[in-house]
């Protein structure tokens, strides 16, 4: 299909168009007009569901902090949060300085999946189809992020919000948190991309089990089965944000055209065939070597013992 669409563009000879097929590809989104998805038109309806907000907070350190703020519906998506979390992921594409984010939700919960009284109002099959590749979209956009990204849960990740954990690189959980695909219990299959990132994260088995069983992820299954990194241990070592923080500068410390050069070849070596892998981890070789920090390196004579 995606062929067609390229070929047809090829014969219009509609460079404009072509130009925008390519960025929309390097964007990272799953769907365009050519599968029937029509952006504008979703995001208008989504608006209809209002509630709640996506805050984003850059700092000069090259760390941001993606907060899901609806307490009062346990971080619950409404409509116009889905349109939040797609234009703060657009700000973050364009953040030249980016090297780490992480993913929270808003007083001690992490997020409750989607808002059950938008869903209710959107349970024509048409609808949900437009918001699933809507927020499928958008995650893929998340965790196609040039730079490192870490979801912090507390309290619960259920059903959309289970999801949401598995669009970041890396999952840190305080204790006592779960993380739980529930969408069994609701009559549903994950739509919003959980199952495609689950079985590259835990294996096919354990993402079955996950899904089958809707069961409870507590931070010991979690780390048993590599869904998360780590337990966010240690009262009176700073809150979890500072801890999640701290976990991630060993992996954000440095220049951001490295970091992001290294997210990079990392990316296309889990998304892409081995041959196409290879050439863009040439590409990307190539924006690094003779960099100001790779010649900062040389001169320094740096010794790595
Ligand atoms: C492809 C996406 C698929 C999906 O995400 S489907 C949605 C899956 N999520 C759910 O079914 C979560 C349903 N909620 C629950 O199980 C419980 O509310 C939950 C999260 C365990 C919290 O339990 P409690 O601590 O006892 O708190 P509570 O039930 O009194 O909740 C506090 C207020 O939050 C609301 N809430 C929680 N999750 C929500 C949701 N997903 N959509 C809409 N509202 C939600 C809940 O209704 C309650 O509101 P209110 O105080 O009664 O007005």
């Amino acid at each position: 299909m995606v062929l067609c669409a390229v070929r047809q563009h090829l014969l219009r000879g509609s460079r404009g168009a072509w130009a925008r097929f390519l960025q929309r590809q390097s964007r990272g989104c799953v769907y365009s007009s050519v599968h029937g998805f029509q952006q504008e038109e979703i995001r208008e309806k989504l608006q209809a569901f209002p509630g709640g907000s996506i805050e984003l907070l850059t700092q000069e350190s090259g760390l941001a902090v993606l907060t899901i703020n609806y307490p009062s519906r346990m971080n619950a998506f409404s409509g116009s949060m889905m349109v939040d979390l797609e234009e703060r992921v657009s700000q973050l594409e364009g953040w030249a300085d980016g090297k780490g984010l992480i993913v929270q939700g808003a007083s001690g919960t992490f997020c409750s999946g989607s808002d059950l009284n938008a869903v209710r109002a959107l349970s024509n099959s048409q609808d949900g189809m437009k918001m699933c590749m809507f927020m499928q979209n958008t995650l893929t956009r998340l965790l196609r992020l040039p730079m490192i990204s870490v979801a912090l849960v507390e309290g619960r990740a259920l059903g959309g919000g289970a999801e949401l954990t598995t669009a970041c690189d890396f999952r840190l959980m305080a204790p006592g948190s779960v993380i739980q695909f529930v969408h069994k219990h609701m009559g549903l299959v994950t739509g919003w991309g959980g199952a495609a990132r689950l079985v590259r994260i835990v294996g096919s088995q354990n993402a079955l089990k996950l899904l089958g069983g809707a069961v409870k992820v507590d931070p010991d299954l979690a780390l048993q089965i590599g869904l998360a990194e780590e337990v966010l241990q240690g009262e009176g070592t700073g809150t979890p944000l500072q801890r999640a923080e701290n976990w991630l500068s060993v992996y954000t410390k440095g220049p951001a055209p490295v970091i992001q050069a290294v997210k990079k070849v990392v990316l296309s070596g889990r998304e892409l065939p081995l041959s196409e892998a290879l050439r863009t981890e040439k590409d990307v070789f190539g924006t690094v070597w003779g960099g100001p920090a790779n010649m900062q390196a040389l001169a320094s004579k740096s010794k790595h013992r």
